[in-house]
């Protein structure tokens, strides 16, 4: 039924004030202000439609791509809305486009690595859009091994200028996203040689396309790579393939903060680590955490309002059947990733703050926290990515049948999220820089230096005191243990923060108990998960296993009333989740019958077809039939 909300007597269990848990999900009241209006402006505006997404060709796909990005970089100037308003827009536009990587790695990338004078030049025209870019780092046959990169920017001193040339098929760039159809300039990273000698990996502004008739440079050749998983999803990105035929640029638009060449060709390394050539990719991974518990949240809403509208078996005297919510299983898969979306929120709120500070600190040339932040920053990634995917997953099978249905909203969004867990580093790759880290800090803690921050810990685990490890002995044959080492300690940062963000003062009735619930069903289902582990090694006892299961099952019993309470709390509008299971009044049947008559297949009643393929069949059987 039209306007009747099917899920208020859901909404009368709460125990807990809704609006104060949107503050706390939202991060402050302004940012909640801020997203109630931005939202609201994306919602109601039928230029942003995305419900056919699903079922346009990619050319047309595209095109709408190209026109609501154009759209709404058109209403960012009209309304004249500042930079976290625009990202706001984009962010409830929610279609993955070329400006993406142009805001999220081009302008970064430039910030971070160029030198003032290259900021006062490149920025102004990337801010109004004058330029577009691209992060152009992988390429066909190297992704995660950058230091493999075979892409060479010669400097010629004669003419003052590098050549930037890809020698080998495999060198090709392969995947940049806004690369293969859009991108006007590339941050390109390319090995640098002077006088014959390789200095390794560097970045280059290069010109990609005409700013008149948008036609490849003399020396490009560029394109898309083709069609990705999934319907929509990620095929409104281009992304893109690049091979440089000699391509010549002036020596400075070498990204030169971290290191410089002179007129001369002299290489100049400043008194940084060059690592930092890395840290667009830090500050990018930091991003994806924070991003992580918003895909999560999103399937974690539309799984939970549709588990309290599904019924299924357990019909008493005629009466309705049980919700699924209600079933015990139902809430031992749901609600820990209800608990993961919250944990995540948490963890990435200390993680912004956390590359804040250690950008603050490289403006002071204080380097000492760098290798703690790509380990959180590599860790924490590879965690929240790999649960985030497993759970859209999870949750598309909390919704029976219907989840696999485009219009639930899962399958797109499953689609559009799975490759978080390979870009901006592959997962395990990322988990093994963790394991190293880690292995480093044990090598350490044995000379008497006391680990600090994330690892402190480390440095009261008695065993590890005595230990006398070197880093690499072993390293590669003991990987694979080494990774979920890893985990467990990324999975500590997690419920660490959350542990001392339930220590602030959380104003709102009955909102800090449930957060304290949440907070308890993540660590016990990963105890539970992992009990051989704690089992084997006697941190914990079966008695002690058993109780925590207790627990476990008993805060499940204390969510239950207040899981719709919890998921309306993320604020989510229906034209964000675009999901019939997850609309906010529950009309769910009505709204899917009505949905599969609107599919183009049931335009006409007989097929297109239908009389070349089909009938021709049924005329043989006939025929068959009668003899
Ligand atoms: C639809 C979803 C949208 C999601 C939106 C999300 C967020 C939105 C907001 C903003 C983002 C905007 C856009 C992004 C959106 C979508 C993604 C789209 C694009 C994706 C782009 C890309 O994928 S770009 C390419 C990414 N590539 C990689 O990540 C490559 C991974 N490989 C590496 O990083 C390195 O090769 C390595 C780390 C694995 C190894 O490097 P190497 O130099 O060989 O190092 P060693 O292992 O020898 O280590 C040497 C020492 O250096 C330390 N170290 C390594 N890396 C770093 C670092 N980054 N910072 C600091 N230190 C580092 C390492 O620890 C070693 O130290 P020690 O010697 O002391 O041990
Ligand atoms: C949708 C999407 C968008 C992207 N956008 C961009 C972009 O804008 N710009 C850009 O430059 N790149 C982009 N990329 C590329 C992306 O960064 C790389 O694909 C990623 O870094 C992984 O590298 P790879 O493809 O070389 O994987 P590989 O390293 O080839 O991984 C293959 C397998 O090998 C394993 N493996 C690799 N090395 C090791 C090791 N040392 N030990 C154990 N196992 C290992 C991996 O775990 C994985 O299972 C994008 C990729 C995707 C999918």
């Amino acid at each position: 039924m039209e306007g009747v909300d099917h899920l208020a007597d859901e909404r009368k269990k709460a125990e807990f004030n809704v609006e104060a848990m949107k503050i706390v999900w939202a991060g402050s009241q302004h940012n909640l202000e801020v997203s109630n209006r931005i939202s609201k402006l994306v919602a109601d505006d039928p230029a942003f439609r995305k419900d056919d997404r699903t079922m346009l060709p990619r050319k047309e796909l595209f095109k709408n791509t190209l026109r609501k990005a154009a759209y709404a970089w058109k209403r960012i100037n009209e309304l004249r809305l500042s930079e976290e308003e625009a990202s706001k827009l984009r962010f409830y536009v929610d279609e993955t486009a070329y400006t993406d990587l142009h805001w999220g790695m081009f302008i970064p990338a430039i910030k971070g690595q160029g030198t003032d004078e290259q900021q006062r030049k490149w920025l102004p025209l990337a801010y109004k859009m004058q330029i577009i870019g691209c992060y152009a780092q992988t390429e066909l046959g190297h992704g995660s091994n950058v230091q493999g990169l075979e892409t060479t920017a010669t400097f010629d001193p004669h003419t003052d200028e590098f050549v930037i040339h890809s020698p080998t098929l495999t060198s090709s760039k392969w995947w940049p996203g806004g690369l293969g159809k859009v991108s006007t300039h590339a941050v390109t990273y390319a090995r640098l040689i002077i006088d014959g000698k390789d200095h390794g990996v560097h970045g280059f502004i290069v010109q990609l396309r005409s700013l008149e008739d948008h036609r490849p440079l003399p020396g490009i050749t560029v394109g898309d790579i083709g069609m990705k998983f999934g319907n929509g999803a990620y095929n409104t990105m281009d992304n893109g393939v690049l091979r440089f035929d000699h391509v010549r640029i002036p020596r400075n638009q070498m990204l030169m903060k971290v290191s410089q060449v002179t007129r001369e060709g002299k290489y100049k390394q400043s008194d940084v680590p060059r690592q930092l050539v890395y840290g667009t990719m830090v500050y990018v991974r930091q991003r994806i955490v924070a991003d992580a518990s918003c895909y999560l949240s999103r399937a974690v809403c539309i799984a939970t309002r549709y588990s309290a509208v599904r019924r299924q078996f357990g019909s008493q005297n005629g009466g309705p059947e049980t919700q699924v919510i209600d079933y015990k299983t139902q809430q031992s898969r749901l609600f820990p990733l209800l608990a993961s979306a919250y944990a995540f929120r948490f963890v990435g709120e200390w993680l912004e703050w956390l590359y804040t500070d250690v950008m603050q600190r490289l403006q002071a040339n204080d380097f000492s926290t760098l290798p703690e932040a790509h380990a959180c920053t590599a860790g924490l990634k590879s965690l929240t990515t790999s649960v985030t995917a497993d759970g859209i997953e999870e949750c598309r099978k909390l919704c029976g049948g219907h989840g696999y249905l485009c219009t639930s909203g899962l399958p797109e969004l499953f689609a559009v999220y799975v490759p978080a867990c390979t870009y901006e580093g592959d997962n395990i790759v990322l988990l093994l820089q963790v394991a190293r880290f880690l292995m480093k800090t044990v090598s350490q803690i044995g000379t008497g230096k006391q680990p600090v921050g994330t690892i402190a810990y480390m440095g009261r685990i008695e065993h590890l005191m005595q230990c006398r490890c070197n880093v690499q002995r072993g390293f590669a044959e003991l990987s694979a243990d080494l990774v979920e080492a890893a985990v467990a300690h990324c999975q500590l940062i997690v419920v660490s923060k959350f542990i001392e963000k339930l220590q602030q003062d959380i104003p709102g009735e009955g909102v800090k108990q449930q957060l304290e619930a949440l907070c308890g069903i993540y660590y016990l289902s990963l105890l539970h998960k992992h009990q051989g582990d704690f089992l084997a090694t006697s941190y914990l006892t079966p008695k002690q296993s058993a109780l925590a299961n207790d627990q476990l099952r008993a805060l499940y019993s204390k969510v239950r009333p207040n899981a719709i309470a919890l998921v309306d709390a993320f604020n989510y509008s229906d034209h964000f989740l675009s999901s019939i299971l997850g609309r906010y009044d529950g009309n769910v049947y009505p709204k899917l019958y009505e949905a599969a008559w609107k599919d183009p297949l049931n335009e006409s009643v007989v097929p297109d077809g239908y009389h070349e393929y089909v009938r021709p069949l049924l005329k043989q059987q006939l025929h068959t039939a009668r003899l």
